[in-house]
C-alpha cells in the first residue's frame, strides 16, 4: 500500500500545500510509485511541444492495474501504443474540430438550455438553483446525444429529484433509462481508474476484491452496451443512402473515419489512416464522454461565483453580450457570436487560471533527459500541477486575484504558465468545443437572467475528484426585466 494512508482528503489542494512548503519541483510517493511534481511552467516546457521529438508522449510507466482496466492497450489516455493512440488522436482532433459538429453541439446545447430553463421557471424566482448540478445534468445530455446519438433525460430526472410538485414526464416511446445508466457509470469510472492506478494487486486481489470485482462489473457493463450502441448505428448508415447527409455526432463521425462516408476526410497519413474497430470506438467514445463532462460543466459554477463578487467585470461581460445580441433573449446562438464574446473568453480564461478543473496530468520520457537542472532516468514518472502553475507567483502578477483584464493583453500573459489544457502533442482535443460551450451558456444564462450568488462573501469551495469539482455556484435566477 506503500504511503496511502498518509493522504489527507483532498489530493489537489494537498500538493498545493506541499508546493508552498517545498517549491517549483519535489518528490513525492504516491502508493510505492515515485512522482516528481512540477509546480512552474518552464520547467514542463520541453515536454509541451508538438513533435515527434516530444520523449515525454506517455503518461504513465507500466501499472497492473491500468492493464486489469484494459486501459493500456486501447484509447487515449493511458495506451502506450503510440501508433493506435495518433490514429485515435487525430479522429478524435478532426471530429471536434468540425464545423457540423460545432454546429451540432451549439444546436443541441440550446435545446437543453431551454428545457432547463422551462424547470426553472416551474421552480419559481426564490427557488436556490445549484449552477454545477444542472450544468453536469445539462452537458451530460448534450454529450450522451453526442456521442450515442441517444438522451439519457438527466435534466427531466434531476428536476424530479427537486421539484416536489407534479413531476415532468419522460419519453414514452424512447427506452432511456439504459442510456441514463451508462451516464451513471462515470463516477464509478473515475473512482476506479483511482483505485486501479494506485492500489497494488496484492490488494484488489485480497482484502479489496469485492471492490475490484464490483468496479470491473460496472465497466464491463457500459462497454457491451456502447459496442451494442455503435452495432445499431453502423447498421443504420449502412441503410442511409449515400447522398443522404450523415447525423454530425461524434458517434459517427468515429464510425465513419477513413471509409468512403467520412464526415471528416482521411485523419492521417494514407498508410496509417484505416477505420476503427467497435472496441477501438468504444474506448475513445469513453474517454471522450469521461473527459468532457464535469471538466467543463464544473467551469460554469466558478463563473458565476465570480461574478457576483466582481460586479465590474459583471458589468463589462453584460455589455459585451448586449452589443451582439441588442436585448434579444430568444434568438439562436451563432459560432460568428461566439467569435465576438473576447471578454467573456477573458473571463473563462481567468476562472481556468485560477481553479483550473483539469488541475494535474502525467508524463514520463522515453529517454534520460534534463528537467529543471536535474538528470532524470529513463521512465521516471512526473506529474504535472497545471493548478500550481496557473497560480505560480514568479509568473502571475498578483497571482491570487480575479483579474480578467490580464488575458486581454498577450504581453501580461505568459503561455507556458497557463495551461488548463495542456499543450503540444498530449493536448486536450476538446478545447475549442469546451469555450464553445461555455461562451454559449454565459451568453444564454447573462443575456436573459440577473444570476446572484446566494452568498458572494463566502470562499469559492471545491474539492479534488480528478477534476475539481465545485461546491459553491448556488445562484437566484431571475428574469433581468422580469
Ligand atoms: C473546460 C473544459 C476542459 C478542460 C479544463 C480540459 C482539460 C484537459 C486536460 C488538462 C487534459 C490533459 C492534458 C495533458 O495531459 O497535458 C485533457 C485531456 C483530454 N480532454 Fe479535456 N478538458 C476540457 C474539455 C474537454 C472536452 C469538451 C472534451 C471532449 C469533447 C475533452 C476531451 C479530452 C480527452 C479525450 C483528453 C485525453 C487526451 C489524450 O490523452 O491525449 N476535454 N483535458
Amino acid at each position: 500500500m506503500g504511503n496511502l494512508y498518509q493522504f489527507p482528503g483532498d489530493f489537489g489542494k494537498w500538493v498545493n500545500k506541499l508546493q508552498e512548503t517545498y517549491g517549483d519541483m519535489f518528490e513525492l510517493y504516491i502508493g510505492r510509485e515515485r512522482n516528481i511534481w512540477l509546480n512552474r511552467g518552464d520547467i514542463v516546457e520541453k515536454m509541451m511541444i508538438n513533435s515527434p521529438r516530444n520523449i515525454y508522449l506517455l503518461r504513465m510507466n507500466p501499472n497492473d492495474g491500468l492493464d486489469e482496466m484494459d486501459l493500456t492497450t486501447k484509447g487515449l489516455a493511458f495506451n502506450r501504443n503510440l501508433k493506435n493512440w495518433k490514429l485515435y488522436q487525430s479522429v478524435l482532433n478532426k471530429s471536434l474540430v468540425a464545423p457540423e459538429f460545432q454546429k451540432e453541439t451549439l444546436n443541441l446545447l440550446q435545446k437543453a438550455f431551454k428545457e432547463m430553463e422551462g424547470y426553472w421557471e416551474k421552480l419559481g424566482p426564490n427557488a436556490i438553483i445549484d449552477v454545477p448540478q444542472w450544468n453536469l445534468n445539462l452537458i451530460g445530455d448534450v454529450i450522451i446525444k453526442l456521442t450515442t446519438g441517444r438522451s439519457p433525460y438527466s435534466l427531466t430526472t434531476y428536476f424530479n429529484e427537486v421539484y416536489k410538485g407534479e413531476k415532468a414526464p419522460y419519453p414514452k416511446s424512447t427506452p432511456w433509462e439504459e442510456t441514463a445508466k451508462i451516464l451513471k457509470c462515470l463516477e464509478t469510472y473515475f473512482t476506479a481508474v483511482q483505485y486501479f492506478l494506485f492500489m497494488p494487486s496484492i490488494f484488489r486481489h485480497s482484502l479489496f476484491y469485492p471492490m475490484t470485482k464490483s468496479l470491473l462489473k460496472s465497466i464491463n457493463w457500459k462497454q457491451e452496451k456502447l459496442k451494442e450502441i455503435i452495432k445499431d448505428r453502423r447498421q443504420e448508415i449502412a441503410i442511409t443512402d449515400v447522398s443522404e447527409p450523415l447525423r454530425a455526432d461524434i458517434l459517427t463521425m468515429f464510425i465513419t473515419a477513413n471509409t468512403s462516408r467520412s464526415i471528416i476526410g482521411k485523419t492521417t497519413k494514407d498508410d496509417e489512416a484505416r477505420p476503427l474497430t467497435d472496441g477501438e470506438i468504444e474506448a475513445i467514445l469513453w474517454e471522450t464522454i469521461g473527459g468532457s463532462i464535469d471538466v467543463t460543466a464544473h467551469v460554469l459554477g466558478y463563473i458565476v461565483e465570480y461574478m457576483s463578487r466582481h460586479p465590474e467585470a459583471k458589468a463589462k461581460m453584460i455589455t459585451e453580450i448586449d452589443s451582439v445580441f441588442n436585448g434579444n433573449t430568444e434568438r439562436a446562438i451563432t459560432l460568428e457570436d461566439l467569435e465576438k464574446l473576447n471578454y467573456c473568453e477573458a473571463i473563462i480564461n481567468e476562472t481556468l487560471r485560477l481553479i483550473p478543473t483539469g488541475p494535474l496530468s502525467f508524463r514520463i520520457n522515453a529517454e534520460e533527459d534534463v528537467i529543471g537542472g536535474h538528470i532524470w532516468k529513463e521512465g521516471t514518472q512526473f506529474a504535472l500541477n497545471y493548478h500550481g502553475m496557473t497560480t505560480n507567483k514568479s509568473d502571475w502578477t498578483d497571482a491570487k486575484k480575479f483579474q480578467p483584464e490580464r488575458f486581454l493583453s498577450s504581453a501580461a500573459v505568459k503561455k507556458i504558465a497557463f495551461l488548463p489544457f495542456g499543450a503540444g502533442a498530449r493536448a486536450c482535443p476538446g478545447k475549442k468545443i469546451a469555450y464553445d460551450i461555455l461562451k454559449t451558456e454565459m451568453a444564454l444564462l447573462y443575456r436573459k437572467y440577473e444570476v446572484d450568488s446566494i452568498d458572494p462573501t463566502a470562499e469559492i469551495k471545491y474539492h479534488y475528484n480528478v477534476v475539481n469539482a465545485c461546491d459553491s455556484g448556488k445562484v437566484y435566477v431571475r428574469e433581468r426585466n422580469g
